[in-house]
Formats: C-alpha cells, sequence, structure tokens
C-alpha cells in the first residue's frame, strides 16, 4: 500500500515558485491526470487504518482537499464540507487567513458547528501555515478535531503545528526537496 503514491512522487515534476520548490503531482495539483487507482491506494489505507465511527463530518480544504474528501465520503456515506477561498456571507462564517510557502489566501468555514466530530483532510502539510489557522479557528468553534490526515507531508509544518497546537497530525509520505528533486524520507 501507498507504493503507488511514493513512486509517482519520486517521477513528479518540480517547478520553482520564487524560491520554493514546488512539487506538481495528481493528488496535490490535480495534473498532469489523477488515476483513480491512486486515489482509492489513499482512501484504502484511511479506511483500513482508521476508526471513523465517531466521525459526524469529514472536511477538506479548497482546493485539493476536495477529491479526497469527496472519495472517503462516497466510501464512508459520512458527508463533507469543504473550507472555500470564498465567502458566502452565511451567519456564523468563519474567516481565516491562509499563507503558504508561495501564496496567501482567505479562507472560509461555514457548515462547522461546536461539538461536531471532525476528520480533516488535506493534500499536502508544508509550512503548515494553512493547517494551523484552519485548526485555530475549529478551535474557536468547538469542534472536535478527531482526525487530521494528509498524504503527503514536506518540509517542517507538520512538527511545527503539532508543537504549537497539541494536535497529532497524520501524513502518509514524508517528502524532502534535495537538489530541486523528491526524496522520500523513511521513517
Ligand atoms: O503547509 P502549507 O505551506 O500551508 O501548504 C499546504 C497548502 O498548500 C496548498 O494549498 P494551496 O492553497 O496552494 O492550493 P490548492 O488550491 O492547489 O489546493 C495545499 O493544498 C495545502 O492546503
Ligand atoms: O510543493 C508543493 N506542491 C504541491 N502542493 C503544495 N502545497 C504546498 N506545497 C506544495
Amino acid at each position: 500500500m501507498l507504493d503507488e503514491l511514493k513512486k509517482s512522487l519520486l517521477e513528479c515534476p518540480v517547478v520553482k515558485k520564487g524560491d520554493y520548490y514546488y512539487f506538481v503531482h495528481p493528488i496535490s495539483d490535480g495534473v498532469p491526470l489523477v488515476e483513480p487507482d491512486l486515489l482509492n491506494d489513499i482512501i484504502d489505507y484511511i479506511i483500513d487504518n482508521y476508526n471513523l465511527e465517531l466521525i459526524d463530518k469529514i472536511v477538506g480544504i479548497e482546493s485539493m482537499g476536495i477529491p479526497l474528501a469527496t472519495a472517503l465520503s462516497i466510501k464512508t456515506g459520512i458527508p463533507f464540507v469543504v473550507v472555500r477561498k470564498r465567502s458566502y456571507g452565511l451567519e456564523g462564517e468563519c474567516q481565516v487567513h491562509q499563507q503558504t510557502g508561495y501564496s496567501e489566501n482567505e479562507l472560509y468555514i461555514n457548515g462547522i458547528y461546536e461539538n461536531d466530530n471532525i476528520l480533516l483532510i488535506d493534500d499536502v502539510v508544508s509550512t503548515g501555515g494553512t493547517l494551523l489557522s484552519v485548526i485555530k479557528a475549529f478551535d474557536r468553534i468547538g469542534a472536535n478535531l478527531v482526525n487530521i490526515i494528509l498524504p503527503i507531508e514536506k518540509d517542517q509544518g507538520r512538527e511545527i503545528v503539532e508543537k504549537e497546537t497539541g494536535y497529532t497530525i497524520d501524513t502518509l509520505v514524508r517528502i524532502k526537496m534535495v537538489d530541486g528533486k523528491v526524496t522520500i524520507v523513511e521513517d
């Protein structure tokens, strides 16, 4: 399991966004092509390794948390919510600032309430900027973050977020950029 994810990460192209080495991969970018087998591999791994009985809502972060949340929702029957990059102006909407290694955005949380049991999923944690702001917002709302799962871990973001928030963040494959190329970090 996850062999396909590791192999595809080693083969994927890397582009520069300013000083940031950005890998381009189906799971993190939707290009060049998302093979259902790769998506299935990740979703089946989650289903086989987590007890999701208590989860009320899966939450995916726009953009690339959406296919993961969708696939997981279809297979488990658990509904999902998307943390969006645009505002709806709904009552109770929670706005957070997202800063990554190469961009800044506003994110808008709707449909999450106090005591909701949440599985939060996104494609990548890198600097940890995105997760940090989203987790803090969920804490303010009073939702229970039961699981936080990201298929791909890059750089030091996971450790930073775990230290700052006290949550455990589960990642499936760790990568490191060496000389502008993706390498896998084995535990
Ligand atoms: O740990 P960080 O440094 O915050 O990086 C991780 C975030 O970066 C990407 O989001 P982005 O908003 O770039 O993109 P997307 O719309 O392609 O998902 C990715 O989907 C994560 O949400
Ligand atoms: O290098 C990256 N590639 C794809 N998505 C990302 N999100 C944060 N960093 C990256």
